[in-house]
Parts: C-alpha cells; structure tokens; sequence
C-alpha cells in the first residue's frame, strides 16, 4: 500500500506508479468557458493514485469538487486537463472495468432484485448458467438470496443499496466507484452497510474509490483518505490511516483521525 502522500494535488509529472489501478494525473475541471463569465473552476490539478486492491475515500467541504471528481474517474463527463488512467489506459468514457454505485440506488423498478443484479451481465459474453450462476454468488454475497423475487419498492433503503452493489460486482469491474452510497440510510443501517462492504472488499480484493460527506465513515473504511479543498477544488493531504479493522469508534486512535481529517476539512482556503 502507499504511504502517506502529502505533496499530492501539486504539479507532479512522475508517472503514474505501476501498480496503480486508477491514477488521475493533473486533473482540472472548469465548468463553463475558461475565463468566461460565470464560469467555475472547479478541480484544479489533481493527482492520485489508488493502488490495486486499495480502498481510498475522497472527503472534503461542500463544493470542493467531489461529484466532479467522481463523474470524470466514472468517465460521466470530460475533463478539462489532465487525464484519468484504469490500470494504464486513459478513461474516455464509462467501462464496465467499473462498478459505479450512487447514493440514490438507480435500481429499475420494472425488475426484480435478481435480474436487476443481473442487468449488467446481460451484455456479457457468458452463456446463460454462468450468468445465473454469479447471480446467485452475488445475491449470497449481500445476504438478499430469499429477496431475489422482490421488487425494489418493497425493499428498504439499506436493502436497496445492497442490490446496487451486487448489481456493480455482477461484472466483476477492476474498481468499485461510489458516491456517497449509503447518504440515503439511518445511521444504523450506515454502520451495517460500512462492515458488509469491508467484507466485500476483503473478500473480493477490489480496488475501491468512496466518496463521503462522512469523516468518520472515511476513517472506518479507508487505507488512505484523500483530503480535498475548495476554490478551486484540488487535493489538500492525504492521510494514511494506519489502524487495525475493525476499527471501533470508541479508540482513542480513531478519534485523532477523526480530528486530524476534520481540522484538514476546516482549515479553509
Ligand atoms: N454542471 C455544473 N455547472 C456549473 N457549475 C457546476 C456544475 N456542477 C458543479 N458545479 C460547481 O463546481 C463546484 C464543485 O461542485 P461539486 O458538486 O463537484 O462539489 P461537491 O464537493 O460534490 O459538493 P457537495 O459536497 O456540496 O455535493 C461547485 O462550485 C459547483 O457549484
């Protein structure tokens, strides 16, 4: 894994280190025309990598630029400099190298939880079985195997997103993208889905890229926490966060990171 990685975010024209599953190399985003009026700059060169198998989180205030950030590494929208790569090769557009998954859930209605986990397969090129057959890994992996007749209306929140990452998995993607995937849920249910999904990627070994409003979420989740800052949005720190999972929430260790990564986020322009 990747040290602590403090200069990120500055002119850095190394190349992206080799083992990197994602790497943003320089990336800016000005919405509106360059030095038109009313236009916002808001990514301005941001570089980081996340190491294959790595889990980053992307904090920062509001308006630093992380939905941005997020819809160009998922190839939603271009930027304006600098580039992303996947393992290597430059994003131009969305792949199914990722599995992308929102805090609003974007199940389909019309579905059940079963073919909506299997949506994506169905432009694979495997046969039938194997489809059905990793349908129901999938399914098993989230714990919604007696769910997979039901509907999304009839499902819960917690439930619901549950479904969406199978659905991103389904494909077996390099790199697990996702914005603020449990924002929608109770803090409960939040804490619930936090350790599932370290299940998840401990069992699976995906490379992870999670963006959060949530320090605390941050601090649970990560190996490294990408720290960013507003006005132009662009990369402040980044903390390592060298603790043991489970982390609990009552460790004193937890709480300095919790402080640290707060007083980064507060620590204005
Ligand atoms: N489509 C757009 N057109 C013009 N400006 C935009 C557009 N989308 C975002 N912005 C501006 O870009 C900046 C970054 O916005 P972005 O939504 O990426 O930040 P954010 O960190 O995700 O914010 P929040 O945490 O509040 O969701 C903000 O100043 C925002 O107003």
């Amino acid at each position: 894994m990747a040290g602590v990685n403090g200069d990120a975010g500055g002119a850095d024209d190394a190349p992206a280190p080799a083992e990197a599953s994602v790497a943003l190399d320089g990336v800016g985003k000005t919405y509106g025309g360059d030095g038109e009026e009313g236009s916002v700059r808001a990514l301005d060169d941001v570089s980081f990598s996340v190491a294959d198998g790595e889990f980053v989180c992307l904090v920062g205030p509001s308006g630093c630029g992380k939905t941005t950030l997020f819809r160009i590494v998922a190839g939603l929208i271009e930027a304006t400099d600098g580039r992303v790569l996947l393992d290597g090769t430059p994003v131009t557009g969305p792949t199914t190298e990722m599995g992308v998954v929102f805090q609003e859930y974007h199940l389909f209605p019309w579905l059940t939880v079963e073919e909506n986990v299997g949506f994506g397969l169905e432009r694979s090129d495997r046969s039938p079985v194997e489809r059905e057959r990793r349908v129901d890994e999938m399914l098993d992996l989230v714990g919604l195997t007696e769910f997979r007749d039901a509907y999304p209306k009839s499902l819960s929140g917690g439930m619901k997103q549950r479904v969406a990452i199978a659905r991103s998995l389904a494909v077996d993607p390099n790199l697990l993208l996702m914005d603020e995937p449990f924002g929608a849920v109770d803090a409960q249910t939040r804490e619930m889905l936090q350790r599932e999904l370290l299940d998840v990627w401990a069992s699976t070994g995906k490379t992870v890229l999670f963006v959060t409003h949530d320090v605390a979420e941050a601090v649970t989740l990560a190996d490294r926490i990408v720290v960013m800052a507003a006005e132009p949005g662009r990369v402040r720190e980044i903390v390592d966060v060298d603790a043991e999972r489970p982390r609990e929430r009552g460790d004193p260790t937890f709480a300095e990171y919790v402080g640290r990564v707060r007083e980064l986020i507060g620590a204005g322009p």
